[in-house]
């Protein structure tokens, strides 16, 4: 039966059509995945199903929106709210609440639920999403993740007919994304909820997904089964990739699936670890300590950074990476310990004199971002960083290709805001790097991309730190890992010994191929090899 219904829908800018002649139903009880390229419109698309576009963002929309067989493409989004949840990209900026337990009931206030129902269902909420020791937190105080976990709870509290979620994994770590695909899934079956999602990093969605809506390039949304869309789909989660690069056929879609095909692979000679050279050490940091109120964030740390290496930062959330970043930065707090860059402490530096020591791009990119438009951004940038005129715009094309300089940044998508805010950073040539989750919003194209400014950042001597949850990215681009758990560092080496040996960090083709495979470009120069 169908629950939600897109009958032509058709969504204009004035001149940019973001979507065109889009029919798609949703199905009681089935999980559909939203993907394609950064800034295609998916964001869009799953506001015209919550009423958000075109209400809060300007823009022109046709056609009709059934919700159980009846119009609502009129009704305001806070008369659908109730029927369908959604959470954004920024959790912080949908919370109504200040803490964690008020937030999960304020849902259910609004449309007068019972008390002893809410009190229920918030300790339900609690338990499904792992979060019941933060109850009584201040929302701001919560880390990335944590934020996003209640943002999901917030949602399902009021048991909506259609949950609608905007990239919900970005900001968690593996495991937690397992376990929340894995509770909304068990919504999805056992009650019929109905579940419209949009996320760039497949391989974590791919399994769980009935069918794959695609927003293509020009607007219109290609639905159906995984295997078909994935077949010639631009984006792919690695899987995808081996499978298309080794010719199986089905495509395989888990790691259980590609292990059974790998078996027909030829031997392989595997990659030759490559000892790195030893470099000068650019930022020393030693017995670092955070303190936010009574909580330890970051325990006595040791840190260096050299000149031309790429350092990956790990682990749960919550386990103090962000909070480490700051203080290597010098505007965030440190309880004790000292940090040093070429000689100098970041945190006794002025502003200015600080940004061309440490560059850091925050979790949340919009906080870089102040004027009107992205041209008055890069100019500024430019003059700013005394770079030539064009630095800085060349540097977001490569990143996100083609964006109306005179856009505000406000209406960027998530991931050309990104871009924005990591070519501002980046046009100021700082010796240090430290970007914090960098790859939230980008597609595969675009990780791909920033993996090559980050290894050509490198190659210039600069040194690199970079927090993510995304094991595929930090296979990528890592020379060297370092996993923290409740702020100590708990694991540190090259990543085909530290992704390798963890199970939650272990990349696909770690997974399918086993150590020291890390990245399908290998599979792909060895399967090369044995051709020549
Ligand atoms: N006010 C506006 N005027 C013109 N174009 C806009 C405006 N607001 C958004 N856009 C553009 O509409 C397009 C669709 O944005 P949307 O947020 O839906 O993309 P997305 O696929 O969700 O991207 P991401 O993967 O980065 O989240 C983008 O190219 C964006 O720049
Ligand atoms: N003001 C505060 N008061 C109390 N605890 C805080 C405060 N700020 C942060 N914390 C806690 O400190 C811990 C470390 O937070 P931090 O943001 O550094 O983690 P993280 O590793 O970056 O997490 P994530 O991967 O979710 O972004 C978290 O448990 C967080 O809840």
């Amino acid at each position: 039966m169908s629950v939600i219904e897109l009958r032509g829908i058709g969504f204009r800018y004035d001149e940019h059509e973001v979507l065109r002649h889009v029919d798609l139903t949703l199905d009681e009880g089935e999980l559909v995945l939203v993907s394609g390229r950064t800034g295609v419109g998916k964001s869009t698309l799953l506001g015209v199903i919550t009423g958000l576009v075109p209400r809060f963002t300007g823009g022109v929309l046709s056609g009709d929106v059934l919700l159980d067989g009846a119009s609502i493409v009129e009704q305001p989004p806070r008369e659908r709210a109730h029927l369908v949840g959604y959470v954004g990209q920024d959790p912080l900026a949908g919370f109504v609440a200040d803490t964690v337990e008020e937030e999960l009931a304020y849902g259910m206030e609004q449309i007068g639920t019972a008390p002893e129902t809410m009190r229920r269902r918030v300790e339900e909420t609690l338990d499904l999403l792992g979060i019941a020791d933060l109850r009584a937190r201040d929302l701001r105080t919560l880390s990335g993740g944590q934020q996003q976990r209640v943002a999901i709870g917030s949602v399902l509290t009021t048991h909506p007919r259609v949950l609608v979620l905007d990239e919900p994994t970005s900001a968690l770590d593996p495991t937690a994304a397992e376990d929340v695909l894995a509770t909304i899934t068990r919504l999805v079956h056992d009650l019929g909820l109905t579940v419209l999602l949009a996320e760039h990093r497949l391989e974590r969605v791919v399994p769980f997904a009935d069918r794959i809506a695609l927003v293509a390039g020009d607007g219109t949304v290609r639905v159906d089964e995984p295997r078909a869309v994935l077949a010639d789909s631009p984006v792919a989660p690695p899987l995808v990739d081996l499978g298309r690069l080794a010719q199986w056929d089905p495509l395989p879609l888990t790691v259980r699936d590609a292990r059974r095909q790998a078996r027909s692979l030829p031997a392989l000679t595997p990659p030759e670890p490559v000892p790195a050279p030893a470099t000068r050490a650019v930022l020393a940091a030693r017995g670092v300590t955070v303190v936010h109120g009574t909580h330890v964030a970051v325990r006595e740390v040791d840190l260096t950074l050299s000149e031309g290496r790429v350092t990956v930062l790990m682990g749960r959330n919550g386990s103090g990476k962000s909070s480490l970043i700051w203080a290597l930065q010098g505007s965030g707090k440190r309880h004790s310990g000292t940090v040093d860059v070429d000689g100098d402490d970041p945190a006794s530096l002025a502003p200015a004199q600080r940004r061309t020591h440490v560059g850091l791009v925050p979790q949340t990119a919009a906080d870089l971002l102040y004027l009107e438009s992205v041209a008055d951004e890069c100019a500024a940038a430019d003059v700013g960083a005394e770079a030539g005129p064009g630095t800085c715009r060349g540097l977001l094309d490569r990143l996100a290709p083609g964006i109306d300089e005179d856009l505000h940044p406000r209406d960027l998508s998530e991931g050309q805001r990104l871009a924005l805010a990591l070519s501002i950073v980046l046009t100021a040539r700082p010796p240090v790097l430290l970007l914090d989750e960098p790859t939230r919003g980008l597609d595969y194209a675009g990780k791909a991309e920033l993996a090559r400014i980050v290894a050509d950042l490198a190659a210039e001597g600069r040194a690199v730190l970079l927090a993510t949850h995304d094991v595929e990215f930090a296979a990528h681009v890592a020379d060297e890992v370092v996993v923290l758990a409740e702020g100590e560092v708990v694991s540190s080496g090259p990543p085909r010994r530290v992704l390798a040996e963890s199970p939650s960090f272990a990349p696909q083709v770690t997974k399918v191929l086993g150590p020291p495979w890390l990245v399908v470009e290998e599979v792909a120069a060895a399967l090369e090899e044995l051709r020549r």
